[in-house]
């Protein structure tokens, strides 16, 4: 892999099938957009944060100068992004400008924009391109790969998307110079779930220099974004539709998810994400599954990332709801990603109540 100044490229998908696009990574990417639109796009719709409306203005204006009749569209931050009525107003914009299928949607921001660009690209006319462009560290080394697209409903996390793989993905590290040090905190939770479920290099890395890690104009960085990547490409190139495999990608994520609902999408994604992979370890150990060092491993990392490990002691039957609507349930069967060893994950089918709630107990403050 490259640690240099080019672009480091990985594919995801097969060659001659489907859903086959590059991830590209390196610093100053942005103006490969218009070449990586493909031919035949005329209107783009741009979509990005408030935090982003320059670039994405300069992006608009790039765009133009090739030709392409762009269009952008400002939404809400965060997960304020992922709303139905926010949905319905970029489907009433794509409609009122005619956006055909050989049109196509750019998602510039974090995951929250990509997830929703995602969607209305799955969405519009059952489907057209989309372009990720991930700002956050989070966007480039999990949400914009891999065309898990959604939005979040009242009674949970994603629970509406739709499989609609990107026809690139362009992850300009030079973006990660504005981003603000807790969402860059909070991205590196993802990194390191890759690290345990798949790419011990990973940990190693981390565990060497966390704050190397964290600089984002460091050799260090780059590298973990593209191990990060390489993981999400594996894992969804083999199994983009989630039937088995890509539910590796979700250890942390039953408590995480429900963190994220019960604190009214309050706590970041990779915040909810950390203290579920804790309480993930804690619920391997109770089951037998997750050696006790590498709880404590989790632990460790989690802290150096000044991320929580632990959680409130009082919503209990609030989590315990919310993790009964999460997408890896199979009727009344609650299921977990847990972890055997670094880089060995299984299913934990139907834990006791009692091992759900004492692992609960673990992560109480
Ligand atoms: N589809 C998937 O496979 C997948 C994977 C992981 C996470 N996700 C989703 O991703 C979302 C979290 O993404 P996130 O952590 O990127 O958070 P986010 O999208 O909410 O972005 C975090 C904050 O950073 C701002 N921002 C973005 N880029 C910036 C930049 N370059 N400079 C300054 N500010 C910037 C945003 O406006 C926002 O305030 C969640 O909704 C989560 O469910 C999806
Ligand atoms: O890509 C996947 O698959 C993942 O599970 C990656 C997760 O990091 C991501 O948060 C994803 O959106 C969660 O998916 P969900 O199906 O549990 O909503
Ligand atoms: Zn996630």
């Amino acid at each position: 892999m490259s640690t240099g100044t080019t672009a480091t490229t990985v594919p995801v998908g097969r060659d001659g099938e489907p859903g086959r696009y590059d991830v590209l990574i390196g610093s100053g990417l942005l103006g490969l957009l218009p070449q990586a639109l493909g031919g035949g796009v005329r209107r783009v719709f741009l979509v990005h944060p408030r935090a982003l409306r320059s670039t994405a203005h300069d992006l608009r204006d790039a765009l133009q100068e090739h030709g392409f009749r762009p269009l952008t569209a400002e939404v809400p931050d965060a997960e304020g992004a992922k709303t139905v009525e926010v949905l319905a107003g970029c489907w009433g914009e794509l409609g009122r400008a005619g956006f055909t299928r050989s049109d196509a949607i750019v998602g510039l921001g974090g995951g929250a924009v990509t997830d929703l660009a995602g969607f209305v690209a799955a969405t519009w006319l059952r489907g057209v391109p989309v372009v990720q462009v991930p700002t956050t560290l989070l966007g480039m080394v999990d949400a914009a790969v891999g065309g898990k697209t959604g939005i979040n409903t009242a009674e949970g996390k994603n629970l509406v998307g739709a499989f609609h793989p990107p026809r690139a993905v362009l992850c300009d590290l030079a973006a990660l110079r504005t981003l603000p040090s807790a969402d860059l905190r909070a991205g590196m939770a993802e990194v390191v779930k890759a690290g345990f479920i798949a790419d011990e290099a990973i940990l190693d890395l981390f565990e060497a220099d966390p704050a190397a890690a964290l600089d984002v104009d460091g050799p260090q960085l780059r590298e973990l974004v593209e191990r990060s990547v390489a993981v999400k490409a594996r894992v969804v190139t083999d199994d983009l539709r989630e039937a088995g495999l890509r539910e590796i990608l979700n250890f942390g994520h039953t408590f995480g998810h429900a963190v994220e609902q019960v604190e009214h999408f309050g706590w970041r994604h990779g915040e909810a994400v950390a203290v579920g992979m804790v309480y993930a370890a804690e619920l391997g150990r109770l089951a037998g599954r997750t050696p006790p060092e590498l709880v404590a491993r989790v632990r460790s990392v989690v802290g150096h990332l000044g991320l929580p490990s632990t959680y409130r002691g009082d919503r209990w039957p609030a989590l315990l709801a919310a993790m009964g609507r999460d997408k890896k349930n199979r009727g009344d069967t609650v299921r977990f990603v847990v972890l055997d060893g670094v880089g060995r994950v299984s299913r934990l089918e139907g834990p006791t109540p009692e091992q759900l709630e004492e692992a609960y107990t673990l992560v109480t403050l």
